[in-house]
């Protein structure tokens, strides 16, 4: 599903994010990764999600290959991915059915699938009573399973998350974990950025990717 083979990351301006980068994941499997603030999680992400490419290395998601040369293939390749942001970058001005409706609009889905999806989806995150509220005017938990909301609806194989528990206290970071993993089938494939390590243990099988100046540092299974 993933395979990352000595990968690396410099951006233009020549600061080097991400150094040989060596990961598999498979179809189904839970990873998380941590590490301190700069040391290239979110980097990672935007390489698995293909809005990034590798300056070195080799990178195959979901079968392609994330190179320049590949962009029309890389996006149709994003129509199997759920992403979740930081910051979620829900629109302003507009319903939570019409954000749930517009990623998966942007992508070319049909119109009649666009519909059906994205309200099951508000459903299952328990918000079809507020599919038709403006996200101003949502709560931040409520805004944040919208996000969710919008990720699932297109039924992905990788769900890729960018700090989706930020800003919230224990409880309501489990949920949204448990949210995201109880979502999803069981071939769906989930990469979570965290700095909530605490949680980690507590809710997850899965693996733990340590992150550290742009290098994995080690990784582990479960909560061993
Ligand atoms: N577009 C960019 N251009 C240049 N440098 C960047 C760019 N995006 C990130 N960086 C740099 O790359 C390094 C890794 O950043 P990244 O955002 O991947 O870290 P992170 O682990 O996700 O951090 P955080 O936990 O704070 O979100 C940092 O030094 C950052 O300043």
């Amino acid at each position: 599903m993933i395979e990352a083979k000595d990968v690396c990351l410099t951006y233009l301006d020549g600061t080097r994010a991400l150094e040989g980068i060596d990961l598999k994941i498979e179809p189904g499997e839970l990873v998380y990764m941590t590490g301190p603030s700069g040391s290239g999680k979110t980097s990672l992400l935007k390489l698995l999600m293909g809005v990034e490419y590798p300056t070195a290395g080799s990178l195959q998601v979901l079968g392609q290959s994330i190179e320049r040369a590949q962009t029309a293939k890389i996006r149709k390749m994003r129509m199997r991915v759920g992403p979740v942001f930081q910051e979620f970058k829900l629109i302003k001005g507009r319903t939570a059915m019409e954000n749930v409706m517009l990623g998966m609009r942007f992508l070319g889905f049909p119109i009649g699938q666009i519909r059906k999806n994205a309200s099951e989806a508000l459903e299952r995150v328990g918000l079809e009573h507020k599919s038709f509220s403006l996200v101003e005017n949502l709560s931040w938990g409520e805004t944040q399973r919208v996000a969710i909301a919008r990720a699932v609806a297109r039924k992905p194989e990788l769900i890729l998350a960018d700090e989706p528990t930020g800003n919230l206290d224990t409880s309501n970071a489990l949920n949204i974990l448990e949210l995201l993993t109880s979502l999803t089938d069981k071939k769906t494939a989930i990469v979570i950025t965290t700095h909530a390590t605490h949680l980690i243990d507590s809710s997850a099988e899965g693996k733990l990717i340590q992150m550290e100046a742009g290098r994995i540092r080690w990784e582990r299974l479960g909560r061993a």
